[in-house]
This record gives C-alpha cells, sequence and structure tokens, in this order.
C-alpha cells in the first residue's frame, strides 16, 4: 500500500472509528444496564425468598409455640412451670414433653380430679423434685416413685388435701409419709408438739407405718412414737413429750387425749391409712372426735386407700378441705391387684378343714416347702381351732388373732416376717396394710364379710410389683356376696367358675337406718356375727 492509500484509510478509519465506538459503546452500557437489572432483580428476589422463609419459619414457631399451650392445658397436667405453696416445679419436669406425660397418665390409668385445677405434672423420676437431701437419701434405695408417689407427692407438698387410692403394695405409705416429714422440714418449726398425726385401723399396721416413718425422721433428726393399745401407757407417755409425728390407732390415742398426755392442737398434717376403714361403723365416732381435737384452719388431711366404696365418700368429704382425689387404676369400681392368680372354689362347708390340708400340700410341698402361706380365717374361734388342726398335723404355724396377747401376735408376726415360720394364721386383723416379704401365696379359709376385706386380704401377696396366688374356699354361707366377688374376678381377668355364677350376680345395696348403703355386702336375713377380729 502506498502512503497515500495509507493514510486515506487511516483517514477513513479515522472517519469511521466514532460511529462503531459509539455502538459499541451503546451495546455495552445496555448491556451493563441490564446485568445491572438482573442483579438487582437477582438480589431482590433473594431478598423477597428470605423475607418469606423467615415470615414462614416466625409463623410455624408461633403456631408450634400456641399448639405446645394448648395441648398442655388440654391435657392435664400441662408443662408450664408450677409454684404452688411449698413447692414448685423443677425445669427437668418441666422439660419433659406432655407425649412423655400422656403416656404416664394412660399406662398407669391415672385419675386426677382437682377443683382447684393446679395440674401439677407427675414426678417420672426423683431426680424431678427437690426434697430435703437426708431423705432424697433414704429414698434412693428404690429405682423410681411408684404411680401413686408420682402423682401425689407434688399435691402434697404443695399443701393440698388429698385422696389417694392405689392397688394394694403399691407404696402409699411412703406417698403420704415422704410429703409429711419434708413438709415437717421445709416448715422450719422447731416449736415442740405434734405436728403430723397418721391414725390406723390396727396395732400391726400402726407399728409398720412407724417403721417406715422412723426410717426418715432418724436421719432427719425429729422425733416419732407410736401409740396403740395392749401395752403400758408409760412409755408412750414419755415419748409422746418430744413427739413431733404420732402414728396410732384411734382406741389408745382417744385414750392419751382425754387424760391429757397428747395435744393435738398444733397437727398440720393429720393422714387417715386405710380410710374407708376408719369411716365404717365402729371407728367412725373415734375419728370424728380425733379430728374434732386437730385445728380446722391450716390443717392437711389425708386419706389413702386400696378401696373406696361410694359409701363412704361423703362421710369424707366432711373432714376435707376441697381434697385433689388421685387414684391409680380403676378405683371406681372395687378392684384387685392384677398380678395376683386368683383361684374361687365352690365348697362344701365340712370339706374346708381336709381341702385346707390339701391346699398346703399343693402349695408347700416338697420344693415349696420354705414358701410363705398366709391363712385366713373369719373369727377368732375359728382361727383357734385351725390352728390346733395345723399344730396336729405338724404344721410350724404362727398366728394372730384377738384372743392373743399383743406380744404374742407381734412375735408371731415378726417371725412370720423374718422367715422363721413359713405359715401364718390370721383373722382380718391382718388384712389390711401389713407388708409381709415374699408371701406367695394367701388362703381363704373362710371368705370375710365384705368384698372390700377380700382385695385387701389377697393384696398380701403380689406386693411391690411381685406376683402371688389367692386361693379362696367359697361357700353357700356367702353366696349373697357371690356377684360382687364375680365382678372383682372379672375385673382382674380371672376365671369365674360356673358355681359361683349358679349364686347370681345380684350385688343388691342393703339399707342400714344409719349407714345408708354402706353394708351393702352384709345379708341382714343372717344371723348377726360381732366383728371380733381385732
Ligand atoms: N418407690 C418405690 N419403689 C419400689 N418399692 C417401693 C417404693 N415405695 C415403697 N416401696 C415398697 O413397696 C412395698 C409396699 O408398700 P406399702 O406397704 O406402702 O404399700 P401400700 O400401698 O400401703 O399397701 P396396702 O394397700 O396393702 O396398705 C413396701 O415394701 C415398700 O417398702
Amino acid at each position: 500500500m502506498s502512503d497515500i492509500e495509507e493514510s486515506k484509510k487511516r483517514k477513513h478509519d479515522q472517519n469511521e472509528e466514532p460511529s462503531l465506538k459509539k455502538q459499541k459503546k451503546e451495546k455495552k452500557d445496555k448491556k451493563d444496564k441490564k446485568d445491572k437489572k438482573d442483579k438487582k432483580d437477582k438480589k431482590d428476589k433473594k431478598e423477597k425468598k428470605e423475607k418469606k422463609d423467615k415470615k414462614e419459619k416466625k409463623e410455624k414457631k408461633d403456631k408450634k409455640e400456641k399448639k405446645d399451650v394448648k395441648e398442655a392445658k388440654s391435657n392435664a397436667p400441662t408443662g408450664e412451670a408450677k409454684s404452688t405453696q411449698g413447692y414448685t416445679q423443677s425445669e427437668e419436669l418441666t422439660n419433659i414433653p406432655q407425649s412423655e406425660v400422656d403416656q404416664f397418665f394412660s399406662d398407669n390409668e391415672v385419675k386426677v380430679e382437682d377443683p382447684s385445677e393446679s395440674s401439677l405434672r407427675p414426678l417420672l423420676s426423683f431426680d424431678h423434685i427437690k426434697l430435703d437431701k437426708k431423705i432424697q437419701t433414704q429414698i434412693a434405695k428404690f429405682p423410681k416413685p411408684t404411680p401413686i408417689q408420682s402423682v401425689a407427692w407434688p399435691y402434697l407438698l404443695s399443701g393440698k388435701d388429698v385422696i389417694g387410692v392405689a392397688e394394694t403394695g403399691s407404696g402409699k405409705t411412703f406417698a403420704f409419709g415422704v410429703p409429711a416429714v419434708n413438709n415437717l422440714i421445709s416448715s422450719g418449726d422447731k416449736a415442740s408438739g405434734v405436728k403430723v398425726l397418721v391414725v390406723s385401723p390396727t396395732r400391726e399396721l400402726a407399728s409398720q407405718i412407724y417403721d417406715n416413718l422412723k426410717i426418715l425422721t432418724d436421719v432427719c433428726g425429729l422425733s416419732c412414737v407410736c401409740l396403740y393399745g395392749g401395752v403400758p401407757k408409760d412409755q408412750q407417755r414419755r415419748d409422746l413429750k418430744s413427739a413431733s409425728i404420732v402414728v396410732a390407732t384411734p382406741g389408745r390415742l382417744l385414750d392419751l387425749i382425754e387424760e391429757g398426755s397428747c395435744d393435738l392442737s398444733h397437727v398440720k398434717y393429720m393422714v387417715l391409712d386405710e380410710a374407708d376403714r376408719m369411716l365404717e361403723k365402729g371407728f367412725e365416732e373415734d375419728i370424728k372426735r380425733i379430728i374434732g381435737s386437730t385445728p380446722k384452719a391450716d390443717r392437711q388431711t389425708l386419706m389413702f386407700t386400696a378401696t373406696w366404696p361410694k359409701e363412704v365418700r361423703e362421710l369424707a368429704s366432711t373432714f376435707m378441705n376441697a381434697p385433689v382425689k388421685v387414684s391409680i387404676g380403676n378405683t371406681d369400681e372395687l378392684s384387685a391387684n392384677k398380678r395376683i392368680t386368683q383361684i374361687v372354689e365352690v365348697v362344701d362347708h365340712f370339706a374346708k378343714e381336709r381341702m385346707l390340708l390339701d391346699l398346703l400340700k399343693k402349695y408347700q410341698g416338697g420344693s415349696k416347702k420354705n414358701d410363705k402361706v398366709l391363712i385366713f380365717a373369719l373369727y377368732k374361734k375359728e382361727a383357734t381351732r385351725i390352728e390346733g388342726l395345723l399344730k396336729r398335723n405338724r404344721y410350724n404355724v404362727a398366728a394372730i388373732h384377738g384372743d392373743l396377747t399383743q406380744q404374742q401376735r407381734t412375735a408371731a408376726l415378726n417371725d412370720f416376717k423374718q422367715g422363721n415360720s413359713t405359715l401364718l394364721l390370721a383373722t382380718d386383723v391382718a388384712a389390711r396394710g401389713l407388708d409381709i416379704p415374699n408371701v406367695k401365696t394367701v388362703i381363704n379359709l373362710t371368705f370375710p364379710l365384705t368384698v372390700e376385706d377380700y382385695v385387701h386380704r389377697i393384696g398380701r401377696t403380689g406386693r411391690a410389683g411381685q406376683t402371688g396366688t389367692a386361693h379362696t374356699l367359697f361357700t353357700e354361707n356367702e353366696k349373697h356376696l357371690a356377684g360382687a366377688l364375680v365382678n372383682v374376678l372379672n375385673g382382674a381377668n380371672q376365671p369365674v367358675p360356673d358355681e359361683l355364677k349358679k349364686f347370681g350376680t345380684h350385688t343388691k345395696k342393703k339399707e342400714h337406718s344409719a349407714y345408708g348403703a354402706f353394708f351393702k355386702n352384709v345379708d341382714m336375713s343372717l344371723k348377726p356375727k360381732k366383728k371380733t377380729f381385732d
């Protein structure tokens, strides 16, 4: 290319460049603008999405919180942290999911009727409660609270009146005993005087409750005394001077109140153990007088039992202030511990003694010779006769009935508890409450006067989660109780013999002029028999 041509081209290029540059620039600007817009759109979109996600998350969270609160409110008891007088729900318990609490309620057939709707959560472990350290150490030997303890303790530590109904052998003594001692310690009340009173129907049971409370009071430096008849009063009077906890049977307690040795005017916590028995005719007047000696205001009142017949409920309520009713299992119907195998045989009255010897061979023969068997007779006369029969047949039998001195009764029970004798013959004085380790079999030689007593008698076996057998000889004399017994057998999924059904399933309540339907199970047409087992 010549110089001229080159210069021409340059010129041309120079002429051409501005428009191309412009075009290119425009194109670039457009692209930049678009990129910028895209970027902005993208950013906006992202922000919008983040905002939306955040909003959704918040809504979800709010909804869940609302749902949790609603769920906790509808399913008693709630997970909200509770603080009532003397009791604060622990954080560990508050953090338990509601589903676990619901499961506990359904597994154990727990029912709580609480007029104040405080809905306290049950303790699913001993770690869920802060008790006095020394008490905590004593109960740590158990793996966890029993259901009645789990449910009742929060209410009792809150100062509420409580009716506690749970099967035989389910730990009711500590259910009322642990809060009794803990409340006494936490009140800081150092003044002398009786602050806790436990009333029980029999001397042996009073003594057993005392032994259980002593496990707690000894380590806490508190003084506990047991008052019952059949032994001298002097020591009891002396012990009363320093006692803050009294366990007593009604007769001796009233004696000591009336002579001025026992002052109940400072009682803050009162328990009727075997409450339905304590409210029966025969005890009712004594109980009214005892309760009348305690302060009405500021007194926490407790009733504990395995059987809670409708007939005593109204009377019970007259001694209580808006009680919380805690029941484990179906307690509206009379029901027995389901771990007990119940065998009922309908027999001829005159065949019973021979059959008893056969049953002993069955339950204590061969390898079973060390198995503990408890035989129930109805009256002390019968018990004395059977004791003779067994001794003639070389059985090493211990006996508890009202014809024996208190020392003989205590010695017999201790021998049986410790396994020195493996056969105990008793009247209904041993039907309720006695906690004898490893009773394998209960034999009802003669059926008791009520089906409630039957449930308590057979409850001497199958305690604290174990199993056991109850073998009952039933005769025509007791046919008026057949219907109620059939109900108990059905309720525990036990076989009902045809011979028992033949007596009919009629359970008509008998009315009593003073006690309404309380004597529902007693056939008034029969010759009156005096209940003299204690
Ligand atoms: N948390 C627990 N875990 C395991 N065993 C326990 C617990 N609390 C108490 N026990 C034991 O269970 C047994 C039965 O307890 P207790 O005698 O109090 O029963 P109860 O419900 O009063 O029976 P009853 O209706 O016959 O009077 C006792 O040997 C007691 O030491």
